[in-house]
This record gives structure tokens, sequence and C-alpha cells, in this order.
């Protein structure tokens, strides 16, 4: 792997529709290389050491390419918002035939009720058949993840699972002992020391896989060979051509029992490509569309913004150089 990153770079700005994860544009640095384009977009909560595996995600993609698919389209949920009852309606309703939603919930400022109501609309628009996880991105403590648990698998119909609801492990592990709701860890893993900690507890169904903070497709595909629990791959909010590294990971795995969380590209205004990876029929076809001249002039972002990623991929590049 080259010590530096490729010197053919783009780097974007793109509001998203709805404000999402606290933010509300989106920001990173595309990269091309022999292979093809990679993206490197952390969140800016994360530090150059932090960042550091999701520049190496970035490089796999632009200097490696990944391993051979063993499918060719990629089932996939609808990710909804902390948004209102009717727009959540209109999100699934719209979601390009997507039979699984993933339902954000713990959203600071929202109550039980909107929750409830949140999910209601959800059931009614998915039909009896469909399937409802939620999202509460570590939000609560165990007798709060309890209570809520109870009240929002009421709400939905019944959870397919419920993902990070508790932000340590043990506490993952006690609630999975108290609820018939199956538990997902997202943080537990893609932030954590020691993504194994999850197995060990038994403190997961599931485990929730994104390429970037993880370090790329082989070390996620490593890393689900090692925790041995079914996995689902999610997206970090990138643009197609981050999400064509999420889809190139589902599309490697053996076992790919649930549908992913790889359809967040229409959550953004515009992308990076002309031809999106959005669902059709609930599934996402695997395939890499690379950015043109035209489509970067789009997504492009001002100098004050490039300036930024510009430095920041000067001091995470010197943080790989350490790391590895
Ligand atoms: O899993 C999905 O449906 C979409 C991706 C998604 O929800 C997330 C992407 C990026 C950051 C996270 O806050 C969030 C998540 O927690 O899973
Ligand atoms: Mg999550």
């Amino acid at each position: 792997m080259p010590a530096a990153p490729p010197a053919v770079r783009a780097t974007y700005a793109v509001p998203l529709r709805t404000r999402f994860r606290g933010i509300t544009v989106r920001e990173g640095v595309l990269l091309r290389g022999e292979a093809g384009w990679g993206e490197f977009s952390p969140f800016w909560d994360y530090d150059a050491a932090e960042s550091a595996a999701w520049l190496r995600a970035g490089l796999e993609a632009a200097d490696e390419g990944w391993p051979d698919p063993v499918r060719t389209s990629i089932p996939v949920n609808v990710t909804v918002p902390a948004v209102g009852p009717e727009q959540a309606h209109r999100i699934v309703t719209a979601s390009g035939g997507c039979a699984t939603a993933k339902v954000k919930v713990a959203e600071p400022g929202q109550s039980l009720a909107d929750e409830q109501a949140r999910l209601e609309a959800v059931r009614d628009a998915l039909g009896p058949d469909g399937h409802i996880r939620i999202d509460a991105n570590a939000a609560w403590d165990l007798d709060t993840a309890l209570d809520r648990l109870t009240q929002l698998d009421r709400a939905a119909g019944g959870l397919e699972y419920a993902e990070q609801p508790c932000p340590s492990v043990d506490d993952l592990a006690a609630l999975r002992r108290r609820t018939h709701v199956p538990i997902a860890a997202d943080e537990s893993v893609r932030r954590a020391e020691d993504p194994q900690a999850v197995r060990r507890a038994e403190a997961a169904d599931i485990v929730v896989l994104k390429v970037q903070p993880l370090g790329g497709v082989r070390a996620c595909l490593r890393l689900a060979e090692e925790v041995a629990l079914p996995v689902v791959v999610s997206s970090a909010l990138e643009t197609s051509v981050g999400i064509a590294a999420g889809l190139a990971l589902a599309a490697a795995l053996p076992n790919l029992p649930y549908a992913c969380g790889l359809a967040t590209v229409h959550l953004l205004e515009r992308d990076a490509v002309a031809d999106p990876l959005l669902p059709d029929g609930g599934a996402i076809e695997v395939r890499r569309p690379a950015p043109t001249t035209e489509t970067l002039a789009a997504v492009n972002a001002d100098d004050g913004v490039t300036a930024r990623w510009d430095d920041r991929l000067t001091d995470v590049t010197a943080s790989l150089a350490v790391i590895r």
C-alpha cells in the first residue's frame, strides 16, 4: 500500500435532505487509484487516529479493489430518520420496494409517543410482512432500554432487532438476557478497541459492520469470520463511491441472512456519480459506478472545506504511517 493518498482526488460537500446523526451536510474526499475510486469521509467527531481505518478503507478501494462477489444483488432496508409519522410513511412508500425499515429512535428532544407514532406509520406503510428494526445509537441505560423495547416492539407490531440500545457491552449482554427482541451491536464494534468483546460477552445476536470505520472490505471479512455472528452491512452515509465498498462486502460474505443498511444515497441531495446506488425491488445491484468530471463538479466543496480536508488527510496519513 502506498504511503501517501493518491494525487487524483476530489473533495465533496453535499447537503442532507433530513438532519441525520446531528449533521446537515456530508463531506469527504474521493480518491482515485489504479483500482478505481475510493471514499474517505470520517465524521468530524472521529480524530486522526480513529480516522486511520477510514483511510485504509478508501485506499483499499482505490489501490487494490475488493474480493470476488458471491451474489449480484443486496437486499436493503429503508432508513427512516427521526421524522414525523407522515414523512416516515412517505419515506417507506418511496423506498424502492424495501420490505425492511430501520427506524431511528432516541433522538434528543423526542418523546416515546413520537417514536410510537413513527413506528406505527412505518408498519402501516410496510404491511404485516415487512420487518422493522430500530437504532437507538447507544442512548439508553439498561432500565430505559428494557422499558422502551417493550413499548416500541408493541408499536411496531414486532421488532426484527434493536441496534445498539445501550452503550456498554455489559449492558447489551444484560439486556439481551431479559428481552425477546434480538440485539445488534454497532458502536460496540465500530468504535471499540476490542470488537470481539461483543462475542465473548454474548452481548449481541447480530453485528453491524461498516466498511470505512472498520478499515476496509477485507478487514470486515476477517472480523465477520472471527465474530461468527450474522452480519448486517451498513453505510456510513457515503456517496455511491463509498456505498460500492459496502456492497462489495455484502456481496463477498459467505452468508447474508438480513437486509443491509446501504440504501442511504437518497438521504443526500446530490450524489458523486450519474447512476446512484439506489434500491429497486428492495435490493441494490452489486456494481461500482465511477464519478465523472461533471458529476464531481456538481458535488465539489468550496475552497475552505477543501483546505480543511487536505489538512485532515495529511494528519490521518501521518497517523496511518505510525499505526501500520
Ligand atoms: O443502517 C442504515 O440503515 C443506514 C446507516 C446508518 O444508520 C448510520 C450511518 C452512519 C452513522 C450512524 O449514525 C448510523 C448508524 O448508527 O447506524
Ligand atoms: Mg447504528
